[in-house]
């Protein structure tokens, strides 16, 4: 059976929440997988510094996920990462896991030809910021030869399709519109989407 691991990172849990429904979704199909999260970089955030005594900021320790190392990236072919959107591109500690831990495997070629889809968050919707992250992110899978699979309309065309309510997916990958202050839970459409694509880029990989 193929071995998928999703990669998040996630601070005010929008990105786990929905990586376990990545997680179910892939089960729905028959497939398995394992949430990984991505190292905390050890800095105080501009709101923590500004509201001493305010929200305390997670970490890794908050989540119950292993942490991600390169032999993770190693060992599993397929990935899905679940990505919370900073200024239109994936954060900090995104670039900091792929920089201080992949320019080995990137100079052998050790990736090549292993296969990602991309999932997202971000707190308003309709500003083109989350589609923006997924299209940054992939400079990094095409530098390591990293096959790309988007969602697609096919399996979520009512989701997709649908004006009457928010719904921070698209075509690139499913997502989750979390609100300024980060405390909007994804709503029942946007749960449903993350299942789609686990489910949908299982269907996709099982027999390769
Ligand atoms: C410094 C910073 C920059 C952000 N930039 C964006 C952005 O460009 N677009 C957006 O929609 N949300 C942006 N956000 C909001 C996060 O993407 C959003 O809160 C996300 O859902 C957090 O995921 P998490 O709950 O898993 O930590 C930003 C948040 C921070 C702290």
């Amino acid at each position: 059976m193929p071995k998928i691991a999703i990669l998040i990172y996630s601070v005010d849990n929008t990105i786990a929440k929905l990586a376990e429904n990545e997680k179910k979704g892939i089960e729905i199909a028959g497939g398995e997988a394992e949430i990984f999260q991505v190292p905390d970089i050890n800095y105080k955030s501009d709101l923590e510094q500004e509201e001493e005594g305010g929200k305390a900021r997670k970490t890794n320790a908050d989540f119950p996920y292993k942490i991600v190392t390169r032999e993770t990236l190693v060992e599993h072919d397929y990935y899905l990462l679940g990505i919370p959107t900073k200024f239109g591109n994936f954060p900090a500690e995104w670039k900091n896991f792929w920089d201080s831990n992949t320019g080995g495997l990137w100079a052998k070629g050790s990736l090549h030809g292993k296969i990602a889809g991309l999932f997202v968050s971000g707190a308003i919707s309709g500003k083109g910021d989350t589609e923006m992250c997924i299209m940054n992110a992939m400079s990094t899978l095409v530098h390591h030869g990293i096959i790309y699979i988007p969602l697609g309309y096919k399996n979520a065309y009512k989701e997709l399709t649908n004006i009457d309510d928010v719904n921070g997916s698209c075509a690139w990958g499913a997502g989750c519109v979390s609100g300024v202050d980060g405390d909007r839970p994804p709503s029942v459409s946007e749960l449903k989407v993350h299942q789609l694509q686990g489910k949908t880029f299982y269907e996709r990989i099982k027999d390769l």
